[in-house]
């Protein structure tokens, strides 16, 4: 049994810390709102970001500096865009060195970190190293109620990986591991983008046959972009890839789906967040690998059009339009260099 601290109490974190206290461990989750933290502890539920009773044992803190007192692992699963905030406040807190466990989904805008690389610069005590990543097609929702889960966890150190799987792994949530970091990260990350677009692709009213032209095309993107940037192409094939581009560009308990889903029906962006009132990590992941695949000439056709759609104020319609007419070429042309399309010897 560990001492573990989740931080951040939406459905992600929610979700883990039920799979963390059903594995027998010494649960804290921590939440920036009292409130929250009252009905947690009080009635064992959190109505707000998961429907499901929690276990009687996983207690909410509302005190960053209580939850993580003595503690043998921190998982942060709070959305990109706060997790500077968190680890600035964290890292006056920590000098016992628990290992830590990310399982966010996104890049942030500007700098294209990822989230490893955001948590160690903050940290002082942490290299980028001893991160550890958990990332895979997970629904929250399925997860909360022990519904057959896989994932992976990477990290640089593998000891820490290791660890990582022990804390999680039980009969319905199976864990995997790997030693690409990059691609399990940025895997997990991009994959949001082309939910987005699979959501505007059915709110548009489109099939199956636009819906398996994104996720393949998509792939391809996430492939390329991916291997720029240090991952292993095959790692894309995998549960944070193609994996969590299947939930999440078929389901409709996708966040990103439901927000592509409202754009494509032709709702504003800002009134799309506002009623989502969760966190919808490709919005920002657009903007990182559009930015980074223009200073770098990397061919995101999907991931550009998305760009026009969320800040150019693009119809989504014209933007199908535009991925269907352009220029001709080989499918797998962009490909080569990773994949082998000559069969010949
Ligand atoms: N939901 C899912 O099924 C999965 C989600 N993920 C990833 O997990 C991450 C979190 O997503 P998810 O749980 O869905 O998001 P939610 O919107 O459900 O929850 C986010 C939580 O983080 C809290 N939070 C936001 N900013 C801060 C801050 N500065 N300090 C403390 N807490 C903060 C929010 O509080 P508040 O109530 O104030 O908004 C909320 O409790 C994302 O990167 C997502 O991609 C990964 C796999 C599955
Ligand atoms: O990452 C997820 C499932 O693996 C959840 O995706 P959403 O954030 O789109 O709900």
């Amino acid at each position: 049994m560990q001492k573990i601290a989740v931080l951040g109490a939406g459905s992600w974190g929610t979700a883990l810390s039920i799979v963390l206290a059903d594995n027998g461990h010494d649960v804290r989750l921590w939440t920036h709102r009292s409130e929250q933290a009252k009905e947690i502890n009080t009635f064992h539920t959190n109505e707000t970001y998961l429907q499901v009773q929690l276990p009687m044992k996983l207690k909410a803190y509302d005190k960053l500096e209580e939850a993580v007192e003595d503690v043998s692992a921190i998982v942060i699963v709070v959305p990109t865009k706060a997790v500077d905030d968190v680890c600035r406040k964290l890292n006056s807190l920590v000098h016992h060195q628990p290992v830590i466990i990310h399982a966010t989904k996104g890049i942030e805008p500007e700098s294209l970190k990822r989230v490893s690389q955001l948590i160690s610069e903050e940290m002082d005590a942490y290299s980028y190293e001893d991160i550890v990543v958990l990332s895979g097609p997970s629904h929250a929702e399925e997860v909360g109620k022990r519904q057959p889960t896989t994932v992976t966890v990477s990290s640089m150190n593998e000891e820490n990986a290791a660890f990582a799987q022990d804390l999680f792994i039980n009969e319905s949530f199976r864990v995997y591991t790997s030693t690409d970091m990059v691609g399990i990260e940025l895997g997990g990350a991009l994959k949001n983008i082309i939910a987005l677009g699979a959501g505007i692709s059915d709110g548009l009213g489109y099939g199956d046959n636009a819906k398996s032209a994104l996720i393949t095309r998509g792939l391809a993107e996430i492939t390329r972009l991916g291997a720029s940037l240090g991952a292993n192409p095959i790692t894309f094939l995998g549960l944070p890839g193609v994996g969590d581009l299947i939930v999440t560009c078929t389901s409709t308990h996708s966040r990103n789906w439901r927000a592509g889903n409202m754009l494509g029906q032709g709702w504003k962006l800002d009134d799309v967040l506002e009623q989502m009132g969760m966190a919808v990590e490709g919005v920002r992941t657009t903007k990182a690998a559009s930015q980074f695949a223009h200073q770098q000439q990397i061919e995101m056709p999907i991931t550009n059009g998305l760009y026009q759609v969320l800040f150019e104020d693009k119809a989504p319609g014209d933007v199908v339009d535009q991925l269907m007419n352009r220029h001709k070429r080989e499918e797998m042309d962009d490909l080569s260099g990773f994949i082998r399309t000559d069969c010949s010897d």
